[in-house]
């Protein structure tokens, strides 16, 4: 993951260089200004002080134009590898999902995705950007010194290191723990957040709304707290930091002036005194890039849990033996003694199963609550791997790649997912290419077509996971789009579930002759009994 976060150095060493001048320039204006000034005292022939005047000038303005393009180069560098981390991580994230994300809630989830996969960006930008300029720059500042007077360079070392260490522990001691928990407490926010918004209504109906804000906003004062912690440590890091300063302009003041003389005079002594103000403002960034990179490896940590180096057990992963096509034509699919277990399960939620599904065949799958229904419908469409014989077209699907599988077995889900969009979007996206009247007559095939006429044509809206259509009509929508998508096998799983008893009948009756009036098979999970003459055969699990 951090690989992946760090641009390539020909895009990073930009930022870094005009960071370096911009922090350079910062250090000289300081030293030219200090010594323009004492010298300006003097009151020597102004030729004296013209090329100092210049250099304050070009320093003043070197700074200023050197950062800016500083902060262009490095967002820019940054920026860039962004969408390069963002589609890493989802290329990793799909073959784990649905099946081995399981375990993750909902809000928690996006924000590893959205905020975890942003926080990636501070890499670059405030931890390894300022660590360079800023070691490049106190090593300048000290060697710079040191040949004005060896005394002073060692006070600026020593302190410089003081404040490196102190600044560091300082900031590690009172918000290293904030820093490491942020990003775990800001996915319980969001997580608390998602499930009490898409929970609202049951907890109206339940009374619990009270308890539920309870429950947000204790999640909201760890998040608070976390962030004023943090705030504090940067805080004390900042003020040891100035101290060390304050404490290396008089450390260098009582070396420098008994070694007044000679070569060393008052504009020196003014160089050296009050370098350490520019060079300590550089090096404060330390600190913060130490607490930048607590939250960056805490970020990494979490992105990685979802989507780990190694797909889990049970989440079907494309070998190099899955290369051939399954065969042309009308397709069988074969299920010899096929058994399955969810990632992290140690018993199977599938006891071995056969049986056959031949072109233009129906079948019932049948069984109680937990028999492993759906298990069978993930297998199907290899969402979860499985023991025993399955194999398409007698290629044991191992054999051919998951996607291909898919595009053969399609699955209309027990909870159909609708985007919150219009039908013709939740239709278009399993065949981009259908046209309007296309998209009529398949509504039409499932019964929906006067439905969708009455709310206004193609572009009425569904709402939020089909907030605005009943169980049935989404049903009815996703058999559609199994439809449109043209899948040879159509695995249903409990499309009566959201339907009262006296209507699912019915649409059971719909649902088969629509999904088989082209001589595709039909796999149909259902509880409810569906007459023997629309059936093939009857499969019973457990
Ligand atoms: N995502 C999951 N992770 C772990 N175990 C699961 C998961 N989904 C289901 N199970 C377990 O697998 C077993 C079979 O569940 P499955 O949903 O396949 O049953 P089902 O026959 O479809 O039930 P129902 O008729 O109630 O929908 C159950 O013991 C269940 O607890």
């Amino acid at each position: 993951m951090l690989r992946l976060a760090q641009p390539s150095l020909r895009r990073f060493l930009p930022g870094v260089l005009f960071g370096l001048l911009s922090a350079l320039c910062a250090v000289g204006l300081l030293a030219t200004a200090a010594w323009l000034i004492t010298r300006a005292a003097e009151m020597p022939p102004i030729l004296y002080l013209s090329a100092a005047m210049v250099g304050v000038r070009a320093f003043a303005l070197g700074r200023a134009a050197f950062r800016y393009v500083e902060r262009l180069t490095s967002h820019d560098a940054a920026f860039a590898t962004l969408p390069e981390l963002r589609v890493g991580v989802y290329e990793r994230l799909v073959p784990v999902a649905p099946d081995g994300l399981g375990g993750t809630r909902r809000g928690d989830l996006l924000t590893r995705l959205v905020s975890d996969v942003d926080e990636q960006q501070n890499l670059p930008l405030r931890v390894v950007q300022p660590l360079v300029v800023s070691a490049a720059a106190a090593v300048a500042s000290v060697v710079v010194v040191w040949v004005l007077l060896p005394a002073a360079g060692l006070v600026l070392l020593v302190a410089l290191v003081a404040a490196f260490v102190l600044g560091t522990v300082v900031n590690a001691v009172v918000s290293g723990r904030a820093e490491r928990e942020s990003a775990g407490l800001r996915g319980d926010y969001q997580a608390a957040l998602a499930d009490h918004l898409g929970a609202l209504d049951l907890l109206t109906a339940y009374g619990a709304l009270g308890a539920g804000r309870e429950a947000l906003a204790r999640a909201d004062a760890a998040l608070t707290s976390a962030g004023l912690r943090r705030s504090a440590g940067a805080g004390a890091a900042a003020a040891l930091v100035t101290l060390v300063s304050g404490a290396a302009t008089l450390g260098i003041l009582l070396v420098g002036v008994p070694a007044l003389g000679g070569g060393f005079d008052g504009p020196a002594l003014a160089l050296v005194a009050l370098v350490p103000m520019a060079v300590f403002e550089v090096v404060a960034m330390v600190p913060l890039a130490a607490g930048a990179w607590r939250q960056v490896a805490a970020s990494a940590d979490r992105i990685a849990t979802v989507v780990p180096d190694e797909v889990p057990a049970g989440i079907p992963v494309d070998g190099p033996e899955a290369a051939e096509a399954v065969p042309a034509g009308p397709v069988r699919l074969a299920l010899k003694g096929v058994t399955a277990r969810w990632p992290g399960a140690t018993v199977d939620a599938l006891s071995p199963v056969s049986f056959e599904v031949g072109p233009g065949d129906r079948v019932l799958v049948r069984g109680d609550s937990g028999a492993g229904k759906t298990t069978l419908a993930h297998v199907l469409v290899r969402f979860l791997d499985h023991g025993g014989e399955y194999t398409l077209g007698g290629v044991p699907v191992e054999r051919i790649p998951a996607d291909a599988v898919r595009r053969v077995v399609g699955l209309c889900e027990q909870r159909p997912y609708l985007f919150d969009d219009d039908i013709r979007q939740n239709l278009l996206f399993a065949r981009d290419t259908a046209t309007d009247a296309e998209l009529e007559a398949v509504l039409d095939r499932v019964g929906l077509g006067d439905w969708m006429r009455a709310r206004g044509g193609l572009t009425a809206r569904v709402g939020d996971r089909g907030a605005l259509v009943s169980g049935g009509q989404a049903q009815r929508i996703a058999l559609a789009r199994a439809l449109l998508a043209g899948f040879p096998v159509l695995v249903l799983d409990e499309p009566t579930a959201n339907v009262d008893p006296d209507r699912a009948d019915a649409l059971l009756r719909d649902l088969l002759a629509a999904a088989g009036d082209d001589g595709r098979s039909v796999v149909l999970i259902s509880h409810t009994p569906v007459p023997d003459e629309l059936l093939t055969r009857t499969v019973r699990l457990g």
